[in-house]
């Protein structure tokens, strides 16, 4: 299958790895030198202790024209907007788009454009450490759901790339499947890249414990959840699973880059506010993450 993927950066790099080897990859980036390094020396992946290497075509993303059956967009939330024209001039109504960003801000963003559009929510975790290395942190699993399309025929299409090693798994409901991870991104992001601790410290240390069953409070009540003790059960699970790991947003903040918080706490407090619901400690991580990234635009 011919396999298209915007954004090289960490996801980017990791599905393109795992991709290429059971499909034609073209991995789209933006940088001029990005391109001619991945070209010259190939991708590098590591897990574990083992290191392999890779070759694989490489265009600048301004070269994509939407010509493979499917293409991943792996780039940040808020990169979105400027992609998103661009998307919708070449994207044709047989070929898919798969959307793998954290988050529900982008929904929106996706209304208008056409073809079989779906979504995702990786529950891998990658690192890149340059413009051709990548380390995959964690091994988990990829979760896709039509956003826009009929349950059967994604089924062939999942299976379609689906590998053992890289597996991707069908959700019936695109709602419940990004609310799940929403959660989660919405409690553990912004409390570690604020108290600036790993995952696993939210539920080790008593004090920050109590911050995230104050956080869930507001949380569950903006989004309506129902079953709200199984989002609570997972936090936790998922605060266990990744105890070591630093969030992507204490990371984003660690390294003077913008966090996804619009994407994430952003859209919980427009859901808040069309309810009518009041939620100061939401609101006070947010504007705590958007005055650290503040002090890091000045
Ligand atoms: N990393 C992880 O472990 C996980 C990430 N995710 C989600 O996946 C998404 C991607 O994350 P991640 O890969 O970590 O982010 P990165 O910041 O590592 O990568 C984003 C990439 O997008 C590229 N980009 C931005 N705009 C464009 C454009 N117009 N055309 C082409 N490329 C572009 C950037 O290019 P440049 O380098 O030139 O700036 C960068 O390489 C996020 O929403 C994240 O939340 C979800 C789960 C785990
Ligand atoms: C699951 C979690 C919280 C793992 O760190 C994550 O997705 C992130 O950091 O963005």
């Amino acid at each position: 299958m011919k396999i298209g993927i915007i954004g090289g950066g960490s996801i980017g790099l990791l599905f393109a790895y795992y991709l290429h080897r059971n499909h034609s990859v073209c991995l789209y980036v933006r940088s001029k030198e990005q391109a001619e390094q991945l070209q010259e020396k190939g991708l590098f992946l590591a897990c574990g202790k083992e290191e392999k290497q890779v070759s694989l075509d490489v265009k600048l993303a301004s070269e994509w024209l939407g010509e493979e059956e499917a293409t991943f967009i792996a780039v940040k939330q808020y990169h979105l907007a400027d992609l998103i024209e661009q998307l919708r001039a070449f994207n044709k109504p047989d070929k898919v788009l798969l959307f793998l960003q954290n988050g529900m801000g982008h929904i929106k963003m996706l209304r208008n454009l056409f073809g079989e559009i779906y979504v995702g929510t990786v529950e891998h975790g990658a690192l890149k450490t340059s413009a051709n290395r990548v380390i995959h942190t964690g091994i988990g699993l990829t979760r896709l759901a039509p956003f826009r399309h009929s349950f059967t025929e994604h089924q062939d299409f999942s299976h379609k790339i689906h590998s053992v090693d890289f597996p991707f798994l069908i959700e019936e409901d695109y709602e419940k499947m990004l609310m799940k991870k929403l959660v989660v991104n919405a409690v553990i992001n912004p409390l570690t890249a604020i108290l600036q601790v790993e995952n696993g410290e939210l539920i080790h240390n008593p004090h920050f414990f109590q911050m995230v069953k104050m956080m869930f409070t507001e949380i569950e009540k903006s989004l309506l959840l129902q079953n709200s003790e199984d989002y609570f059960q997972n936090v936790i699970a998922v605060c266990e699973k990744t105890a070591p790991n630093q969030s992507s947003m204490l990371r984003d903040l660690l390294e003077n880059r913008p966090t996804e918080i619009d994407a994430i706490l952003g859209f919980i407090l427009e859901k808040a506010a069309e309810r009518e619901i009041n939620t100061p400690i939401i609101e006070s991580l947010y504007q705590a993450v958007k005055g650290k990234e503040y002090r890091v635009g000045e």
